[in-house]
């Protein structure tokens, strides 16, 4: 029975500050680092591995990735790192103060942009320095598929293409499979395995460094998960 990990980076300087992060590739905090040296920790007391490692392109999911082989002696482990792993883009809200959004825009707003499934941000121009087309890491990439602001259901559509063509197909090899990802793309995944419903998915947070664990059937249904950190656990739907 194949297992699923899945990781969302450590605390990132961003998420200390309070920012809208998205597709800004910020760092990981001191305390980030040790959270994901912690995620390497409790999946190898616990007994687990894995086969293959997915990431996204920005480096707090890439380096909590490496925090975790590093910790777990894994180096010799095939690594994928793809842009649909990415963080939802959070549009011209990137960068701003989530705390002073909210009291410029309104609490239900704000709420509205963070939680809800199809609310988008307020999108980047097109010509904006920021939007990822002038990003070089981007550039092979067909400039149409190349988000200037995302609602959860757009990070979803763009996440389930590479789910079901790259990372499936080691699931159903039997292989255990980690993806070490952010806040909302796993959210979106989560939407996925479990068919959480548009109205549910406001309401499932998913914590830092702390490996959620996913036991799945031959055909990939879900059997049973946790998370191996309880006492950071958040409710899952
Ligand atoms: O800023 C972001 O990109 C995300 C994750 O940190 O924030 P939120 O939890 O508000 O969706």
């Amino acid at each position: 029975m194949p297992r699923l990990l899945l990781v969302r980076h450590g605390q990132s300087q961003w998420n200390l500050e309070n920012r809208f992060t998205g597709w800004t590739d910020v760092d990981l905090s001191p305390l980030g680092e040790d959270e994901a040296r912690q995620a390497g920790r409790l999946l190898q007391t616990g007994g687990y591995s894995f086969d293959v490692a997915f990431t996204s392109v920005l480096k707090r999911a890439v380096r909590t990735l490496w925090l975790i082989m590093e910790r777990m002696d894994l180096y010799w482990v095939e690594q994928h790192a793809h842009w649909r792993l990415n963080e939802r883009h959070y549009g011209a809200l990137q960068g701003l103060n989530k705390q002073e959004t909210t009291q410029r825009h309104g609490a239900e707003q704000v709420r509205l942009w963070r939680r809800s499934f199809d609310a988008p941000p307020p999108s980047l121009d097109g010509l904006d320095p920021r939007h990822p087309r002038f990003d070089r890491r981007y550039r092979g990439v067909e400039t149409a598929l190349l988000p200037g602001g995302e609602s959860l259901k757009d990070t979803l559509g763009r996440v389930l293409p590479y789910w079901t063509r790259a990372i499936e197909p080691r699931l159903r090899m039997g292989q255990d499979v980690v993806v070490a990802a952010h806040g909302n793309s796993l959210r979106a995944l989560v939407k996925h395995l479990d068919h959480v419903s548009d109205a549910d998915i406001v309401n499932l947070e998913i914590p830092t460094g702390n490996p959620l664990v996913y036991r799945l059937a031959a055909d990939l249904s879900v059997l049973d998960r946790a998370y191996l950190d309880q006492d950071r656990a958040q409710a899952l739907p």
